[in-house]
């Protein structure tokens, strides 16, 4: 029935404040106020309605797509929404499209590596969408390999302009979102070719489509690369292919006279290159940027993956039936908790590594500028690790959810089929994480050498088992004389466990702040122990190899996380409750609010338009023939 919360009797378990809660997953009051209310905003405006995209062709969908981000800049300007808001509601709209990437890749480029004219220059354009950018650095010969890129930029001293040009078809630009169909601007990296000599990759921003009539300028050959993964899912945004012929890239900056995208290297007017002292590496730093986003946006994706899996598994019902009575709830059998408690466990945990993540990111950031460059490598090793590390448990975590929904997982109403297809590239964009893992494994040897065996001894005790871990699979592949490439894949794993340690420590120096609210903090030291004794099960083979536990601690680490998820059984409806996701955002009728879930799943069924005609069409040309020729074959 309309209106009653059938998960009444499982919120009334709840042992703790679950508003307090809220206030810990938003970060802080403030910010639970602008989620809260934007995500309303959202959800009441039938303008940003999503439940209608697996219906839609590609271009029907596409263009539902920029009516979407039409409309979400007409309502950010209309109610004068700030920096932050607008990025809220640009992530309740639920939509990949080219507006992530001129918000989230092109203005932090600009921001993070322009000199002071580049900004005055193109930010204010930007900020007002005057122009749009993407950020065009992958070709289809060259993703991982940045240094492998062919687009080159040749300085012509005689009119003090860049010649940017696809020498080869492999060094087509093939990925940017964006760039397919609408972006009018790209930052585009390319080898920088002056007086004959090649200074390597460099980002340069180029105009590619008029602004008067979005027509590709001239030498510049741009479109979509065609569908991809999934149906509706990220089919919403133009990834596109670019092609320059000899393009001039006329916008010359007074201050180097030309558009180099970079603080750190410039050309002058009379044609010399001026490398600035600082590291080469600084040209990756919106990718450094965007991959610490990525790990806060992993703890979204999970949650809302949990969210739907732990109030489904509440409200299904199989098997268990006593003298007549109710059948069992599915989230009462041990095995659904044992796949379910961890995920929502690793949900939070991703959630409070983000935001020291993000502090990591602030402080480095404040260092560079004042020529500070101690911590660059540990923050690379951190964003890069700590990327790979959430995508790929965060991908195979909404596989497990739906997983947990048996048959009902598998539909498009449920939203786990568009939250998976659309989630899963995390693992690939943004570096794809064995290679990002790889740089990790690099920098551990490089501090196991330069440190002897203890990596650090900066982790609070409840980490010496995980610390010790990692220690003695960087001794076992480090003590070993065969090269870095040989012994990759095992490096990869002390990397993986790196991360793991960090992500655990991290998570028990929250516990160590201040965190209101009644049993607040008692239920985050349960998903703390649930996400730290979860990995110690699950890599037990590592860590009784260390010594630094015993089998008979193993089978006690087990039976402590049963334990573990009986104690979580009574408030696992509150801490999903906590996310404060509106059933719009979270598009899943498995796991809406109410938990009504039965008369739902039927009403949208005859929504689907194959049920507009009780007879398929198709059954007069093909179906009726076949019958009938049955039916004459059946009188032979
Ligand atoms: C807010 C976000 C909102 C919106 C965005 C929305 C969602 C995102 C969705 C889609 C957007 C996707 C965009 C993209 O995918 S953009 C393209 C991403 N591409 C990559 O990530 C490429 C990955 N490859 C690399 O980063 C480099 O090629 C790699 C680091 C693998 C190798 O670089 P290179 O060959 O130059 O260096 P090495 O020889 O390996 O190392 C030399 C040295 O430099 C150090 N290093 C490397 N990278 C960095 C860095 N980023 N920062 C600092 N230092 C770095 C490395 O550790 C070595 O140091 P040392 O050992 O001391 O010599
Ligand atoms: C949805 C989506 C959006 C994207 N958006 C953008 C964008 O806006 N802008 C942009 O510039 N790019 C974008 N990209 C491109 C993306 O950044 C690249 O695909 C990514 O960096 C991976 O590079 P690659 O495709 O060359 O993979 P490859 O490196 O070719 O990977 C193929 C395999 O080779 C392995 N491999 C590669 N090198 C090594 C090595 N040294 N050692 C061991 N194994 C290795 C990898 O682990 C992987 O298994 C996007 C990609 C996707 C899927």
């Amino acid at each position: 029935m309309e209106g009653v919360d059938h998960l009444a009797h499982e919120r009334n378990k709840s042992e703790f404040d679950v508003d307090a809660m809220k206030i810990v997953w938003a970060g802080s009051p403030h910010a639970f106020d602008v989620s809260d209310r934007i995500s309303k905003l959202v959800a009441s405006d039938p303008g940003f309605r999503k439940d209608n995209r697996s219906t839609l062709s590609r271009k029907e969908l596409f263009k539902n797509t920029l009516r979407k981000a039409a409309y979400a800049w007409k309502t950010i300007v209309d109610l004068r929404l700030s920096e932050e808001e607008a990025a809220k509601l640009r992530f309740y709209v639920d939509e990949p499209a080219f507006t992530d990437l001129h918000w989230g890749m092109f203005i932090p480029a600009i921001k993070g590596q322009g000199t002071e004219e580049q900004q005055q220059k193109w930010l204010p354009l930007a900020y007002k969408m005057q122009i749009i950018g993407c950020y065009a650095q992958t070709e289809l010969g060259h993703g991982s390999n940045v240094q492998g890129l062919e687009t080159t930029a040749t300085f012509d001293s005689q009119t003090d302009e860049f010649i940017i040009h696809s020498p080869t078809l492999t060094s087509s630009k093939w990925w940017p979102g964006g760039l397919g169909k609408v972006a009018t601007h790209a930052i585009a990296y390319a080898r920088l070719i002056v007086g004959g000599r090649e200074h390597g990759v460099h980002g340069f921003i180029v105009q590619l489509r008029s602004l008067e009539d979005h027509s590709p300028l001239l030498g510049i050959t741009v479109g979509d690369i065609g569908m991809k993964f999934g149906n509706g899912a990220y089919n919403t945004m133009d990834n596109g292919v670019l092609q320059f012929d000899h393009v001039l890239d006329v916008y010359s900056i007074a201050f180097a006279s030309i558009a180099v995208m970079l603080w750190v290297s410039q050309v002058t007017c009379e044609g010399k290159y001026k490398q600035s002292d600082v590291p080469r590496q600084l040209v990756y730093g919106t990718m450094v940027y965007v991959r610490q986003t990525i790990v806060a946006d992993a703890s979204c994706a999970l949650s809302r993956a949990v969210c739907i899996a732990t109030r489904y598994s509440a409200v299904r019902r199989q098997f268990g039936s006593q003298n007549g009575g109710p059948e069992t709830q599915v989230i009462d059998y041990k095995t659904q908790q044992s796949r379910l408690f961890p995920l929502l466990a690793s949900a939070y945990a991703f959630r409070f590594i983000g935001e020291w993540l993000k502090w990591l990111y602030a402080d480095v950031t404040q260092r560079l500028q004042a020529n500070d460059f101690s911590t660059l490598p540990e923050a690379h090793a951190c964003t890069a690790g700590l990327k790979s590390l959430t995508t790929t448990a965060t991908a195979d975590g909404i596989e497990e959810c739906r997983k947990l929904c048996g048959g009902h997982g598998y539909l498009c109403s449920s939203g786990l089929p568009e939250l998976f297809a659309v989630y899963v590239p995390a693992c690939t964009y943004e570096g794809d994480n064995t290679v990002l893992l790889l740089q990790v494994a690099r920098f551990l040897m490089k501090t196991v050498s330069q440190l002897g065996s203890r990596l650090s001894s900066k982790k609070p005790v409840g980490t010496i088992a995980y610390m010790t871990r990692v220690e003695h699979l960087m001794q076992c592949r480090c003590g070993v004389q065969r090269g870095f490439a040989e012994l990759s894949a095992d490096l990869v794993e002390a990397a993986v466990a790196h991360c793991q340690l960090i992500v655990v420590s991290k998570f028990i120096e929250k516990l160590q702040q201040e965190i209101p609210g009644k049993g607040v903090k008692q239920q985050l030291e349960v998903l703390c122990n649930i996400y730290a004794l979860f990995l110690l099960h699950k890599h037990q083979g590592d860590f009784l190899s260390t010594g630094c536990i015993t089998p008979k601690h193993a089978a006690l680490a087990n039976d402590e996380l049963r334990s573990l998820y009986s104690q979580v059984r009574p408030n696992a409806i509150a801490l999903v409750d906590a996310f404060n996701y509106t059933d719009h955002y979270l598009g899943s009728i498995l796991g809406c609010y109410d938990g009504n879930v039965y008369p739902k799943l039927y009403e949208a069924a005859w929504k689907d338009p194959l049920n507009e005609s009780v007879v398929p069409d198709g059954y007069h040309l093909y179906i009726r023939p076949l019958l009938k020729q049955e039916i004459r074959t059946a009188r032979l």
